[in-house]
């Protein structure tokens, strides 16, 4: 579904990519690991296209990301992707459920049909009596679950996560992922996940190690 071909990517003189060459099958959940600067978070944004290589290739369904017209870019995040970051960077103006319906707002998905997707995916979360608060007014785990609800309640073929957890404790990072990875699953969306914690890594299909703008051989999953 996903394939990098030999991509590189350079901020000025710094090589942080070098001839990455991966694939994400669908449903597949891959851990990106490695060393800090090792180029994790731009080889998750090359294969999300928020980053153009510079390079070689991202092909999603066969389709080059970077030969896509700007609007078919957009609609393709829009529609086919959701991305966690750290921090849930959710809009602070908007409510804990406007946040989680906002995917589903900018598809076009009609009202009724969206009030009662996010009402489940709240329910779900543990989430329904936090729905009327703003960002502000919630924890950072509960922050970060909206944000993976947010992620996943357009039923995206791939998720896309930068240190999902680096912002919580244990028992907060793990509930986060139980519910990235249990929902997609269901779901038989992707997880492309980039993470510092082993015990995490572990719990991917794959996980592909980064060094120095490099990818090392595939460490083969217990
Ligand atoms: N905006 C930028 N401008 C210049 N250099 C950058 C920029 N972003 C990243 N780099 C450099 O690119 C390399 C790869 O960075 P990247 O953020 O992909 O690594 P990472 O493995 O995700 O690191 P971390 O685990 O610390 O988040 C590093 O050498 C980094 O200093």
């Amino acid at each position: 579904m996903l394939n990098a071909i030999d991509v590189r990517y350079s901020f000025g003189q710094t090589v942080a990519l070098a001839d990455a060459s991966a694939t994400v099958a669908p449903g597949e959940k891959v851990a990106l690991v490695g060393p800090s600067g090792s180029g994790k978070t731009t080889f998750l944004y090359c294969l999300a296209g928020l980053l153009r290589p510079g390079r070689g290739q991202v092909l999603f369904n066969g389709k080059d990301l970077a030969k896509m017209s700007d609007e078919e870019r957009s609609d393709l995040r829009l529609r086919s992707f959701g991305f966690v970051f750290q921090f849930a960077e959710l809009v602070p103006e908007l409510t804990i459920r406007e946040n989680v319906a906002l995917p589903l707002d900018l598809a076009g998905v009609d009202r009724a049909e969206r009030a009662e997707r996010v009402a489940l995916l709240l329910d779900r979360l543990g989430l329904t009596s936090e729905a009327g608060r703003r960002p502000a007014q919630v924890s950072g785990g509960q922050a970060q679950r909206a944000a993976v609800a947010r992620a996943i309640v357009h039923r995206p073929s791939v998720v896309f996560a930068d240190e999902p957890t680096g912002s919580l404790d244990t028992a907060n990072g793990e509930a986060v992922i139980d519910l990235l990875f249990g929902l997609s699953e269901e779901q038989g969306s992707a997880v492309v996940l980039v993470t510092h914690d082993p015990k995490i890594a572990c719990r991917a299909d794959r996980v592909l190690e980064l060094r120095d703008g490099r990818l090392l051989a595939e460490v083969p999953s217990p």
